[in-house]
């Protein structure tokens, strides 16, 4: 508790040293806070920078946690003007590794051993190291007690709960004032913004989840021509360490490395495109950190996955709607984008549907007086995101992890092939899943799948009825007996008033 004044004080500064005050100030609601905060002193350092790039310096300035937010935020086109996002994507999260001996005291905690009973070999000097974590190799023991299988061990940094904590509890501070101080304040949903991404490190906290998503990744990509997902090895994994297969492979990144092995670049990006719309439309679980960091190249062409922390689930409601969304697009019939929208509960029900077609035709006509081959997945959906924002609508946050991933899978395909034709990739295989969805084969699976349940209720159907229909008449019985009840009342209520009227035609008489 000690150092929050301390905290409170390197954020205050921050936000002066990078003249963030000035991009906030003209947007301030009070008028006398907003005139108050015209007088404050402006320091010049960063004065000949453009606003998106102060910001972005100044959430580095402020370590790891900020720049997380900065990143998280990067991908929210719904809250942010386009120029911010673009810089806020720039932010790296790369710092100094922690003391190797700190690692192994962590790893021992947590898997209740010490070090060589655990691992054969261990390399002290870790191969990466981010806010979060730190990766080392190693190997584990083979089965004749010699050097066994070769793995990826993530160790998560020691005390960063704590830290972690204490960033969240004064970011959710910072946005309850950003709410009161801002006239934009509300639109923001700076509240839910922060829990969101309270929700998201503490995922990253928990590495078990990372196995988790790995092991389900690697479950339906098991044999493929296409992608690799490195094995788990869950006896040496626990909250704060993972223990995954090592991987060799060439950073996606390093083209002329990839030629040199003879790799196919073409095919590569056409398998990026697959593996994304495979993960989207056939799993429903689609991994959501794709950017080349992460992704390797195996000596026979494959894609090599790492990295699972940040995974996006989709419902089967909305990957239909989705796929209707795109395949409306790409055939410009700008009606069903918006009858779309509304049946899918992405706009209130009841926006006026022309109007969100016009929109949405202003919105996408442009982007296709560009060839076919250049448009953009990612910014199709980033627009229509834009748009519906216009009818207030609340965009879910895996839609926004799909729409991230999706320009990181076609940045990486039009690096790998700039002729790349995204529509040409993916129009054969939306058209077969929207087919297969609707057509006979797809009702013949979802009787298959519900006639386990529908076994187990048929029998009890009957006496559901009935005690159905016997509520329905108590219910009806309840309700004569009031309306009985109210309109006896009523009768009585009159014949005396008649009684009165009698009684007092005879008194006076
Ligand atoms: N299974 C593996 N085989 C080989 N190298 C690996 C493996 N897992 C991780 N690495 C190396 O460690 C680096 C960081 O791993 P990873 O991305 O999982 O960590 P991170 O802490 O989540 O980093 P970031 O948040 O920056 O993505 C990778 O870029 C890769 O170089």
């Amino acid at each position: 508790m000690w150092c929050w004044p301390k905290r409170i004080w390197v954020i205050i500064h921050t936000v002066y040293v990078f003249g963030l005050l000035d991009l906030v100030q003209p947007h301030i609601r009070p008028l006398w806070l907003q005139k108050l905060a015209r007088l404050f002193p402006r320091c010049r350092q960063y004065r000949q920078e453009l606003p998106a790039v102060r910001l972005r310096l100044a959430l580095e300035s402020l370590g790891p946690i900020f720049v997380k937010f900065g990143q998280v935020l990067s991908t929210r086109p719904d809250l942010l003007p386009a120029d911010y996002a673009r810089e806020l994507s720039l932010l790296q999260d790369r710092v100094p590794p922690f003391d190797s001996d700190v690692a192994i005291k962590v790893i021992e905690a947590e898997l209740g051993k010490p070090l060589d009973a655990i691992y054969a070999r261990f390399n002290p000097q870790p191969v990466a190291s981010a806010s979060i974590a730190q990766v080392h190799e190693a190997n584990l023991f083979a089965a004749d007690g010699g050097v066994g299988q070769k793995v990826a061990v993530k160790v998560l940094r020691p005390n960063i709960a704590p830290v972690i904590d204490q960033d969240l509890a004064l970011m959710a501070v910072g946005a309850r004032w950003v709410e009161w101080l801002f006239a934009d304040g509300k639109r923001l949903k700076p509240r839910e913004v922060v829990a969101e991404f309270q929700n998201y490190l503490h995922d990253e906290l928990d590495l078990m989840r990372e196995a988790a998503n790995a092991s389900l990744l690697g479950r339906q990509f098991t044999d493929s021509s296409m992608l690799i997902i490195p094995a788990v090895y869950y006896d040496y994994c626990a909250r704060r360490v993972l223990t995954i297969e090592w991987m060799d492979g060439i950073p996606v990144a390093c083209l002329d490395r990839l030629r040199g092995k003879n790799i196919d670049l073409h095919q590569l990006a056409r398998y990026g495109v697959e593996i994304f719309f495979t993960q989207v439309f056939d799993n429903g679980f689609f991994h959501a950190d794709m950017h080349p960091g992460n992704i390797m190249v195996a000596d026979d062409g494959r894609y090599i996955a790492l990295d699972f922390g940040i995974v996006g689930t989709l419902t089967d409601y909305d990957k239909r709607y989705l796929a209707i969304n795109f395949l409306a697009f790409f055939n410009r019939d700008y009606h069903r984008v918006a009858t779309a929208h509304v049946e899918s509960g992405w706009v209130p029900p009841d926006t006026r549907v022309e109007e969100l077609e016009a929109a949405v035709r202003a919105v996408c006509e442009p982007i296709f007086n560009k060839p076919l081959a250049e448009i953009s997945f990612g910014m199709v959906l980033m627009r229509l995101f834009e748009t519906s924002r216009r009818f207030n609508v609340e965009i879910q946050p895996q839609l926004v992890l799909l729409q991230k991933t999706l320009l990181n899978i076609e940045g990486l395909g039009r690096q790998l092939d700039p002729e790349l034709d995204l529509w040409a990739t993916a129009k054969p295989f939306l058209t077969r899943w929207m087919h297969n969805q609707i057509g006979i084969k797809a009702l013949w699976k979802t009787l298959r799948q519900e006639a386990p349940d529908w076994a187990q209720m048929l029998p009890a159907l009957p006496r559901k009825l009935n005690a159905l229909v016997d509520e329905k008449r108590q219910l009806e019985w309840r309700d004569a007996y009031v309306h009985l009840l109210r309109t006896q009342r009523q009768q009585n209520f009159w014949l005396a008033v008649i009684a009165l009227v009698l009684l007092a035609v005879f008194v006076f008489k």
